[in-house]
């Protein structure tokens, strides 16, 4: 029996396998995918969680005809391997490699592109839309956790769902966790179902047991129906999603394959929508991954002989440098509250939680929530501060555009992996915030060019009380170089790092250190720059400009977000208001998404290392 997984070339190679071959064939990928992520780094936890959970969907479902939708999509490396891209894992998250997450373009079974969560409901709803118009007859399986389920568009799509009168089965994957511990009155909820005496009985078959009684029968269960939640939770398992039109099946072991096969079959049989709660255990069959679910939850390179990482990782990021000032600010400030979407860690804040318990709130996936959350605060007097990855914010646009910058709300938004994030891919680029940040009225966003200048514009952002304010810095190591230029931070004032001649470069952030490496490379040839630090983005420092446009015959500014709608934007739109000739030449991110592959590559391939800069200078000043 060893070795199934060799002879596995695609779903239907899933499909013949008996019960004991399927339990064989979960070992094996655990060991595979343990042996591949220890050496590529990636989300271990989730996809350990979930790969009796995936055969059984490959063995129940016809994949393609059936739609498998994933949530997040982290957790497909073992869909991945059954579909026929077990080679191919290696090169997962590396340029030119496998993606992370679902790609259409990498295989017929990745039906709907994510990265982001909470979006598999709608999009199977979407299916279901015109599988009704096409009159076909496939199932449609979303496929989410219980951290995403967090998420308002789950929320949105539940409510829709409930009123089909057709098949859907909706698979939620309950492991309690999100990429901390999952929060909030849903996970709450889903515990008293884990917990609750009768929970392993399916809603009907109580129903059934309990209209059997003489006379009184029918009566009980419309009594049931309609006392408080917490007794109905007793003797109706998922009433919640009941009371939502689903028909609940659950809780199922998520690592019983039979159990799993027989609910699936179960709910193929109903003509309705159905959600099947599965309970898993994140990171299963790797301790140290068990133990800690959330450290290996995305991770880098390990040894699988202890789990320990074969690189020592960064601890000296930006944020961290985040967390440590809020720390230090929170200390002489009580209105000081700090507001995470479900990524404490990430966003180094895990450790303000622990300090400052009280003032802190992880809203779970919630990112437009959180930004009307601290709307709130704000207009009550409080300093909220709002850490979100910046391709996360996208979420939030609305809410930052209607319920912070519409009411000049002093909110800080610390935007965490600004710019290109690298192996996470095109979902995760934080290339776009300057872009729908820019053009909202009442906004200031600035960049930090280092550590220590991204401790003072926190410091400045907190005691900022005329409106919001964004801070947006990378991903990984905080530089530390530069610190000999550390002027005050001034409202809407660049900082000159060196005056030159004829050419000026403007860098947006942690981009200054690149421009100030190609400069050495034209002073070579004989060109001596103008370096300056952007630091304001907006309001761009229209003196500065001016003064410069005057005397330069060019400027080019270089930052690490799309050209169009960018800092560079702001340069030249002023430039043609004030008529001069300088001639501005924007560079960044083309009018495209960025695939993964390490940040270091990333930056190459568009173009924004020093060498690159150097060539483009070079080019465009030589006609
Ligand atoms: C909109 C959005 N916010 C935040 C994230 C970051 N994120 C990725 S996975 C994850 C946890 C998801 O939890 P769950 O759906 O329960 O899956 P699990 O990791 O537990 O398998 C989070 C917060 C995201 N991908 N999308
Ligand atoms: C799937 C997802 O969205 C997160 O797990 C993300 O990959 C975290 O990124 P960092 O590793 O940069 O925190
Ligand atoms: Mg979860």
């Amino acid at each position: 029996m060893n070795n199934i997984l060799e002879s596995i070339n695609s779903p239907k190679d899933v499909k013949a396998l008996e019960i004991d071959q399927l339990n064989q064939l979960a070992k094996e990928l655990r060991e595979y995918l343990i042996r591949v992520v220890s050496n590529t780094g990636g989300h271990l936890s989730s996809n350990l969680g979930v790969v009796e959970l995936t055969l059984a969907l490959h063995y129940c479902f016809n994949s393609p005809y059936d739609k498998l939708i994933w949530d997040v999509g982290h957790q497909t490396y073992i869909h991945k391997m059954i579909t026929g891209r077990r080679e191919e894992i290696k090169t997962i998250r590396k340029l030119n490699g496998l993606s992370g997450f679902p790609k259409r373009l990498e295989s017929k079974h990745d039906i709907f592109e994510t990265g982001h969560s909470s979006t598999s409901i709608s999009a199977a709803l979407g299916f279901v839309k015109a599988r009704e118009i096409m009159h076909e007859n496939n199932y449609i399986v979303p496929i989410i956790g219980d951290g995403s389920m967090t998420g308002g568009m789950a929320f949105e799509a539940l409510n829709n769902a409930g009123r089909l009168d057709c098949n859907l089965i909706v698979i939620l994957n309950d492991n309690q966790m999100s990429i901390s511990r999952n929060v909030g009155g849903l996970s709450s909820y889903l515990d008293t179902i884990r917990t609750g005496t009768v929970y392993k009985e399916m809603k009907e078959e109580v129903e059934k047991a309990l209209t059997k009684i003489p006379r009184i029968g029918k009566e009980v269960v419309k009594v049931i129906r309609d006392v408080k939640s917490s007794i109905k939770q007793l003797v109706i398992p998922g009433m919640l999603f009941e009371e939502l039109g689903f028909t609940y099946l659950g809780p199922v072991d998520g690592h019983n394959i039979s159990a799993l096969i027989k609910t699936l079959n179960q709910a193929k049989r109903l003509n309705e929508p159905v959600l099947i709660h599965v309970n898993t255990t994140k990171g299963k069959g790797f301790k140290p991954a068990e133990l800690n679910p959330t450290k290996y939850h995305g991770t880098k390179p390990f040894y699988i002989k202890n789990g320990k990482a074969k690189k020592a990782p960064c601890i000296d990021t930006y944020s961290k440098a985040l967390g440590d000032t809020l720390i230090d600010l929170a200390s002489n400030d009580n209105k000081l509250v700090a507001v995470s979407a479900a990524m404490p860690e990430g966003t180094g804040l895990d450790k303000f939680a622990r300090k400052y318990p009280d003032r802190f709130v992880d809203v779970g996936i919630a990112e437009q929530h959180a930004v009307t959350f601290a709307a709130g605060l704000a207009s009550s007097g409080m300093k909220p501060v709002v850490a979100l990855y910046s391709s996360f914010l996208q979420r939030a646009y609305d809410q930052v555009l209607h319920d912070v910058c519409m009411q000049r709300l002093p909110v800080v938004f610390a935007i965490d992996r600004a710019g290109l994030v690298g192996e996470d891919g095109e979902t995760h680029q934080g290339i776009f915030d300057i872009s729908f940040l820019n053009h909202m009225p009442n906004m200031t966003i600035v960049a930090p060019k280092n550590k220590a200048e991204l401790q003072s514009m926190v410091r400045y952002a907190v005691n900022f009380d005329d409106g919001p304010i964004a801070i947006r810095y990378p991903k990984g190591k905080a530089s530390q170089e530069l610190n000999e230029h550390n002027e005050e931070i001034v409202y809407g004032k660049s900082e000159i790092i060196k005056n030159g001649t004829k050419i000026a470069i403007i860098g947006v952030g942690t981009l200054t250190q690149t421009v100030i490496d190609a400069a050495k490379l034209l002073d070579n040839d004989g060109i001596n720059p103008t370096i300056i630090n952007a630091r304001f983005i907006k309001p761009i420092d229209k003196s500065l400009i001016e003064e410069i446009a005057k005397s330069h015959d060019y400027i080019f500014t270089v930052e690490e977000n799309v050209i169009s709608g960018g800092y560079g934007n702001n340069i030249i739109r002023y430039i043609t208001d004030i008529d001069v000739n300088t001639k501005v030449v924007c560079l960044g991110i083309k009018d495209d998404f960025v695939r993964h592959g390490t940040r270091n590559e990333l930056i190459r391939l568009c173009e924004l290392d020093e060498q690159s800069i150097y060539n483009n200078i070079i080019s465009y000043i030589n006609g």
